[in-house]
């Protein structure tokens, strides 16, 4: 775990001393979009205009934020346009690396020991987070974007005139419903867990639980009458909750101390997170062995010997 500096590598762990106890997620930044024609998008330059087989996407199956963006590469069906390496579950002492295991992809760019090779590739004095997902362009060897929720609105349009699958998971008349409950979602249940599981100090873990609960069973109550968080339809609003509900029992409920209750307590929200589970292209972005071994084996101040518990058995099938 650690950082770059001017483009060296350092290896360190989140600093919470100067924040009194709490984790605060640095902002991403490459924020360029990829666009049908190539002009710019809402943030970033222009110049990235979707063709085929010229972007490459770099994730860990470990990751939430980088799991929703594989859900839309899906979902979409871009996967032959937008090609993928996946990172080694372990991140230690020098942070995302691609050496080989069950489910790594290799990095087709410069055969990569590190992911952070990449970010120095394209910036060699790069100071920051070396994170996942990236969005590279193989064309002119630049980091187009690193900030999943920018990432999957790319994909949900971009490549549509070149073959990607129909399907819109941010309808015009929804969005404003849809930002809102993304920024609820966001704070308190995607971040919210990171919040909770990162806090170094005994009252803002329980701050940030409490939130996190208190968030979660407004959800069930809201999915009591509805089967999607906005309008009828499955929105980028639900990709984005369902990615650290898939994961909720399985680590943060453990790891991160999240155990007011567990998902499956939560009987809508448990069969919102099977239904969603079950829908074609999704259980295949979904893997438990990365995601148990990423964070037990590499948050070692949490959990010193790095041991993986077995369980828990869940079943996501729909009765
Ligand atoms: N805001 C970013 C966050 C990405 C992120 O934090 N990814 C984690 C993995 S789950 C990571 O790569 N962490 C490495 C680090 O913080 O050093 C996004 O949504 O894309």
């Amino acid at each position: 775990m650690g950082l770059l500096v001017d483009g060296k590598w350092q290896d360190k762990w989140y600093d919470t001393e100067s924040t009194g106890g709490r984790f605060v997620r640095k902002d991403s930044q490459f924020r360029s979009w990829v666009t049908a024609d190539g002009s710019a998008g809402p943030s970033g330059e222009g110049g990235f205009k979707a063709e085929p087989n010229r972007y490459h996407l770099y994730i860990s199956l470990a990751c939430p934020w980088a799991s929703r963006v594989m859900i839309m590469r899906s979902i979409k069906g871009l996967e032959d346009l937008v090609s993928v390496s996946v990172v080694n579950p372990l991140m230690a002492e020098n942070g995302w690396t691609f050496e080989p295991d069950e489910g790594v992809i290799p990095d087709p760019v410069m055969d990569a020991d590190y992911l952070y090779q990449i970010y120095t590739k394209v910036e060699p004095d790069y100071s920051g987070r070396v994170t996942v997902p990236v969005l590279y362009d193989l064309k002119q060897n630049k980091i187009v974007n690193n900030e999943s929720s920018e990432i999957m609105r790319i994909f949900n349009s971009a490549f549509d005139e070149i073959g990607a699958k129909e399907g819109n998971y941010l309808p015009e008349e929804l969005l404003t419903e849809i930002d809102a409950m993304n920024e609820k979602v966001y704070d308190a249940v995607n971040n919210g867990v990171y919040k909770a599981g990162f806090a170094t100090k005994q009252e803002v873990y329980q701050e940030e639980v409490t939130q996190l609960f208190e968030v979660l069973d407004e959800l069930e109550e809201l999915l009591a009458d509805k089967q999607y968080l906005v309008g009828n339809q499955i929105t980028e609003a639900d990709w984005r909750l369902f990615t650290t509900l898939i994961r909720f029992d399985s680590v943060y409920y453990g790891h991160f101390k999240c155990n007011i209750k567990h998902l499956t307590e939560y009987n809508n929200l448990w069969r919102y997170t099977k239904e969603l589970y079950n829908e074609p292209g999704v259980a295949e972005t979904v893997n438990f062995k990365h995601i148990k071994e990423h964070y037990y084996r590499s948050h070692k101040n949490i959990n010193p010997t790095g041991i993986v518990p077995v369980g828990p058995e869940l079943d996501f099938s729909l009765e």
